[in-house]
């Protein structure tokens, strides 16, 4: 089962130069929540921080009853092994085949047999669909493939938290789809606690039970999906439904004149799009965090948009 992870306070610069502080969130156990924002606004720093590859300036990281960044570096070595990651590119060994790549982990940080390891190693394959690649090297495989590799890799070790970084990155709309599924499927066998920094809007709107926003160098909101999608706060709503219209502009924010303008044109964002269906584990299944659709607006007296919660 997956572990809660609770951020409180966490502020992170480099030099004289703040990326985000007052950083606080949930990320309830066992549920997958997206972490989105502006290129730029520190959402790779986040998770390398949250992982203990980064220090943080203040704030803890609690992990069940360890506060991460208070650990020794001994200590945090052991941590770590709750967390599997999946770096943006894969992050894979080029000189190494699919089969090494993966067993490189349980090499490292295990004393398995051999035969013991083949047998994982080939279990985690077949999970991400990847049975029959053990022989390819990384750079002889599509970039999707090497994903899904990394994610095997990133599984190895049963980690009770898994962070993807941006894992939909170069992938066509199509593949996007296979990985969300994918996502959705593991999270749902492993129990895993899972963190997914992402772009892509429409992994936001139907793959995580919760959704942030970081922006301006804090996080300007974090969540039920629901009640990010329902959001008519001009920075959320602006960000999650790709709109020029808001506070956002092309580096960062908008100035007061670009603003200004806006008003005097009447530019008005369009109506909220309805909020869709949670991406449902492939075998139809309830999801293990899943609420009855329309649930959280209801508790919360929001009206949802027209439409929503429809197949
Ligand atoms: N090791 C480092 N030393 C100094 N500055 C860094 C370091 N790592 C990241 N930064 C800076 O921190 C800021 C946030 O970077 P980060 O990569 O986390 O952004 P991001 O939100 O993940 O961006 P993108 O969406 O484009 O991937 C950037 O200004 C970056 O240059």
């Amino acid at each position: 089962m997956g572990v809660e992870v609770r951020v409180e306070g966490l502020a992170k610069s480099f030099g004289t130069q703040p990326v985000w502080q007052g950083v606080t969130l949930t990320l309830p156990a066992g549920e997958i929540s997206v972490l989105l924002g502006p290129s730029g606004t520190g959402k790779s720093v986040f998770l390398k921080t949250l992982v203990g590859l980064l220090r943080p300036d203040r704030g803890a990281i609690w992990v069940g009853e360890r506060d991460l960044t208070r650990l020794r570096e001994r200590e945090l070595y052991e941590v770590r092994k709750l967390f599997g990651v999946l770096f943006q590119d894969g992050a894979l060994f080029g000189s190494m085949n699919i089969y090494d790549n993966v067993a490189f982990p349980l090499r490292e940080h295990t004393r398995k047999p051999e035969r013991e390891i083949r047998g994982i190693v080939a279990e985690k394959l077949d999970m991400v669909g990847l049975a029959g690649a053990e022989g390819k090297l990384p750079g002889e495989i599509s970039g999707g493939m090497r994903k899904r590799a990394g994610l095997a890799r990133a599984l190895v070790l049963e980690p009770q938290i898994v962070l993807f970084d941006e894992p939909d990155s170069g992938l066509d709309p199509v593949r996007t789809a296979y990985l969300n599924q994918l996502i959705v499927d593991l999270n749902q066998r492993t129990g895993a606690t899972f963190l997914i920094v992402t772009h892509d809007i429409n992994t936001a709107r139907t793959v995580p039970d919760n959704i942030g926003l970081i922006y301006h160098g804090h996080l300007a909101m974090f969540g039920p999906r629901e009640m990010l999608l329902s959001s008519t706060e001009p920075v959320v709503r602006q960000f999650l439904n790709a709109q020029r219209i808001g506070p956002i502009g092309m580096a960062e924010e908008k100035d007061a004149d670009e603003l200004r303008a806006e008003a005097d044109a009447g530019a008005e964002p369009p109506p909220l799009p309805p909020i869709p269906l949670q991406l449902r584990p492939t075998d139809g299944g309830v999801r293990r965090a899943e609420r009855p659709p329309g649930q959280w607006c209801a508790a919360n007296y929001v009206v949802p948009p027209e439409g929503s919660f429809q197949q």
